[in-house]
């Protein structure tokens, strides 16, 4: 069966490092063929349709289709994988309830056209900022689609977290399992070494604590911004190489002895409130993403994972307050 993938903000630089990918089978496998739906606001519809040529100029094998519109309602129909990227930025003076109101007035439209439209097996991933908040958004503008349908992307903190912990311990990125991203995708982050394994041992042991608290979880919690003031602008292609990731372990599965990171709706686990959209570990079995039960959380997590969820509780609260959600 063809997939149709509708890609949100598809003239933007995730969509550029993104679509190609997604055409070539990167994001469902080499037996799945793709459609792919651009939707961009009508100034970069143009942009979108170059994007589209270069699509086109690939041949990929597997690429079934490109549609490309500003409309939500045609974008998403029929949709059965979601990439909401395009996003309203933070600007200069602009505070907090402003971007949330701005983005807003982006992701309750989309939620509602994927409501109306999407296939009934529609998932959801929500990259453009804030992720966390703009998914709970769309997922209240969609109250016929499954809530767990609606995710937002924490992979590239994880990502992020395996090559930091990789690098100290000078160890290929496969020795690295069971790291956890915990709460929002924000500098309130929390990156779990007390769960995490390197070599089969608990990844805290092997590191000095002042490495870990002093470091290690800034350098996480802030690469999004050492990357934007490194290149002029926000993180590209790893991005689009987490939404990879994260798709494609939705759709197939976790590997066994390992879990990843997504920002799912939360069931209450960990003291989270629940329907909050926070960072867990995770692994997915047969089509869906579960919440890995059991850990224990010690102090110093506990404190870390409880500034993160009240940046998220202060969000929703934002959002309930300006009617968004
Ligand atoms: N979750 C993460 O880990 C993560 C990582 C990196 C970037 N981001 C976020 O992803 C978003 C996109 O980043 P980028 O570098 O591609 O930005 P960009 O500015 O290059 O592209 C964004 C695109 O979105 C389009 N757009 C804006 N409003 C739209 C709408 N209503 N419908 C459709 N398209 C719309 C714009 O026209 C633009 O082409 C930003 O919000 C960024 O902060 C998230
Ligand atoms: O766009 C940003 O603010 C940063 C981005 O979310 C990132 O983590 O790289």
């Amino acid at each position: 069966m063809t997939v149709k993938v509708t890609v949100t903000g598809a003239a933007g630089q995730i969509g550029y490092a993104l679509l190609f990918r997604v055409a070539s089978g990167q994001l469902l496998g080499a037996d799945t063929p793709v459609k792919l739906s651009l939707l961009e606001i009508p100034q970069a519809v143009k942009a979108a349709e170059g994007t589209a040529m270069e699509l086109d100029d690939c041949a990929f094998p597997l690429l079934r289709g490109i549609e490309i519109s500003d409309d939500p309602a045609k974008a998403f129909d029929g949709a059965n994988v979601a990439l909401l990227v395009g996003a309203r930025p933070r600007t200069k003076g602009m505070e907090r309830g402003d971007l949330l109101e701005a983005n807003g007035g982006i992701f309750g439209p989309q939620g509602k056209a994927i409501n109306e439209h999407a296939a009934d097996d529609i998932r959801v991933l929500v990259v453009g900022n804030p992720a966390n908040t703009n998914a709970l958004i769309a997922q209240s503008a969609a109250p016929d689609v499954p809530g767990e349908r609606f995710t937002a992307m924490t992979r590239l903190d994880h990502n992020r977290a395996l090559s930091q912990l990789a690098g100290k311990l000078n160890v290929p990125v496969t020795e690295i399992k069971k790291m956890t991203i915990w709460g929002n995708h924000s500098a309130t982050q929390y990156p779990d070494l007390f769960h995490a394994e390197a070599g089969g041992k608990i990844a805290a042991e092997q590191v000095e604590q002042e490495w870990l608290r002093d470091t290690f979880i800034p350098t996480v919690a802030k690469r999004g911004a050492a990357i934007i003031e490194a290149r002029g602008a926000s993180s590209a292609a790893s991005a689009a190489n987490a939404a990879i990731d994260h798709v494609r372990d939705w759709v197939n599965g976790t590997p066994e002895g390992d879990w990843t990171s997504a920002a799912i709706p939360s069931d209450g686990s960990y003291g989270v409130p629940e329907g909050l959209i926070s960072s867990f570990p995770v692994v997915s079995r047969n089509g869906r993403w579960e919440i890995v039960q059991g850990l224990e959380i010690d102090a110093f997590s506990r404190e870390r994972i409880d500034a993160s969820v009240n940046e998220l509780v202060e969000e929703r609260d934002a959002v309930r307050a300006l009617g968004l959600i």
